[in-house]
């Protein structure tokens, strides 16, 4: 069950909503000179405007109620306490000692894992700097040129994004993903390596993930085949929970990366699981990427309410899906480098606030997590952003850019770019109306009839909300306050949803089909007890196999 004071506070927040017409963003704006000075908050080269959303002080003020009735607060220090909030495993929630980087002891069950987090880091620093230097190499002495991370879901999607997102930092060797269980994904990947120069990191919290196992496999056959059964060794490493399940798979001791139960696989990217990117950029780089999500921890725990960033974007959040009513939100990073964030927000907000059950088991009232969708800018303009702006959906925009990008050279370019970005926030607030409609098109001159007719399909409704993240350059700092950020706002909306946000047991049932329908699909046994749907479709590609 909800509190009854939140269900409460929500219908009340409803009214304020129709009471204020909160939702006239372009007349707020025209009304009050100081509304972007009201609405939006500066953390040191951060600034979160939210000031185009559909928010007053009695809105706001509903809101910080909620979050009080919700105890979203104690819920946080919870957290941060390592207690065990992830009820339905019996696990603490403790990626945020993983970037603990002033080193205070973190209790899980009465005993500190700061030094168990210190030693894996060190061990993947001086891995890493082995790998980048030559000093380690493979099994025929060549320096390791390309190093494929073999993983999916959380064991992929954060450090495919995250070396995306950091490429002008990206010194070491080149690296891949392979993550599908499409054979295509890893025979792609083969096609470009060379087996000296090649090194696989099969990263898998519970090394029991079908898909990455089944690519290890072929991995591990492409090195025994090119270069020996002996060259294994050499050639593989491994990041995961279940180091007894690793050393079956005979990677040697010292190749082993561990992590603990209590780093959840959508929020272990500050893990053993960021061995790839460290690899990629360097043990430096990775302290400042932890740092940048140790600095936002902090902030998270202490700001007050009003200008605490996460707070008010997972406020913002509940407000935009459980009080206004709108499904779904789009994360419009103005980055082509933050091309995968999108993607990787999906799954962390998405695999943790797509729930129907409260903590206590009983159906959750209204609605929980919101579909999360995205693409960057500018190229979305290009595809969908018609039906953002015209569109039936109101669709909560969420924008992200830098003062700087990393080509100074063409900065015109950048500029370009920055317009673009606030056009469309622009845009989405003040609409156009018919009237302004009409008479742009008759200052061109053109004429009354055809005006009448063609007004309307250019008219804007405006008022739609959106916000917008600016920094000063996406560096490895940056990088890790904006992912703490959304996290931490994932947190702050699953506490008011009532909800764990830290299992993800929706994943099972598909898993356990597969798992049942492959001998099935090999044709190895009959369809039936499956519908007849399913068991047509089998029929229909066992036909056409060849
Ligand atoms: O890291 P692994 O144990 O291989 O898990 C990989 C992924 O698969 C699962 O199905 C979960 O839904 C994800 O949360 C997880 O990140």
């Amino acid at each position: 069950m909800n509190a009854p004071a939140t269900t409460a506070l929500v219908s009340q927040l409803k009214s304020t909503v129709t009471d204020t017409k909160a939702t006239d963003i372009r007349t707020a704006f025209t009304s009050d000179p100081e509304r972007f000075a009201k609405y939006s908050v500066t953390l040191d080269d951060m600034l979160f405007d939210y000031s185009k959303c559909a928010v007053n002080e009695k809105v706001l003020d509903g809101l910080e109620a909620l979050a009080k009735a919700a105890k979203v607060a104690e819920k946080r220090d919870a957290m941060f306490a390592g207690e065990a909030i992830n009820i339905t495993e019996g696990r603490a929630v403790l990626h945020t000692a993983l970037r603990n980087r002033s080193n205070t002891p973190v209790l899980v069950d009465g005993r500190d894992v700061m030094p168990d987090v210190n030693a894996v880091l060190d061990a993947m620093g001086a891995f890493s700097d082995g790998i980048r230097s030559g000093a380690l190499t493979g099994a025929t002495g060549k320096k390791i040129t390309d190093v494929v991370n073999i993983g999916i879901g959380g064991s992929d999607l954060g450090p495919v994004m995250a070396t995306l997102a950091l490429a002008p930092a990206h010194d070491g060797p080149r690296l891949h993903f392979v993550s599908n269980v499409d054979g295509a994904h890893i025979a792609d990947t083969l096609k470009l390596l060379d087996a000296e120069t090649s090194l696989f990191i099969v990263a898998s919290k519970t090394f029991t993930t079908i898909e990455t196992m089944t690519n290890a496999a072929t991995a591990r056959a492409f090195i025994a085949e090119k270069l020996g059964e002996k060259a294994v060794g050499k050639h593989f490493c491994a990041v995961s929970t279940a180091l007894d399940k690793v050393a079956a798979f005979g990677i040697d001791s010292d190749r082993i990366f561990g992590f603990w139960d209590w780093v959840g696989g959508r929020y272990s990217v500050w893990s053993a699981i960021g061995l790839p990117l460290m690899i990629a950029i360097g043990k430096e780089n990775f302290g400042e990427f932890l740092a940048g999500a140790h600095s936002i921890d902090n902030h998270f725990r202490t700001a007050p309410l009003r200008e605490n960033i996460p707070m008010l974007l997972g406020l913002l959040g509940f407000y935009h899906r459980n009080v206004l009513g709108y499904p779904t939100r789009a994360i419009l990073p103005y980055d082509q480098r933050l091309s995968r964030f999108p993607a990787y927000l999906q799954q962390l907000d998405m695999e943790s606030n797509g729930k129907g059950v409260t903590l206590d088991g009983t159906a959750v009232e209204g609605n929980s997590g919101p579909v999360v969708w995205g693409e960057p800018g500018t190229n979305g303009q290009h595809a969908f952003y018609q039906l953002i702006h015209q569109g039936t959906s109101v669709i909560p925009a969420e924008f992200m850019i830098a003062a700087n990008g990393h080509e100074p050279h063409l900065r015109h370019q950048h500029q370009l770019l920055i317009a673009n970005c606030l056009a469309q926030s622009e845009a989405l607030m003040k609409g156009r109306t018919l009237e302004e409609a009409k008479a742009q098109m008759a200052a061109k001159g053109q004429d009354a009839a055809f005006i009448e007719r063609i007004a309307p399909h250019r008219v804007f409704t405006g008022n739609r909300p959106s916000l917008t993240f600016v920094y000063d350059q996406m560096t490895p700092f940056t990088f890790g306050r904006l992912i703490a950020i959304y996290e931490h706002r994932v947190f702050v909306e699953g506490a008011l949803f009532n909800i764990n946000s830290f299992d993800q047991w929706g994943v099972e049932l598909g898993k356990e089909l597969a798992t049942g329908l492959l001998p099935v699909v090999e044709g190895k046994e009959s369809a039936e007890g499956h519908d007849s749907s399913t068991a047509g479709l089998v029929a229909a590609l066992l036909k056409a196999a060849k």
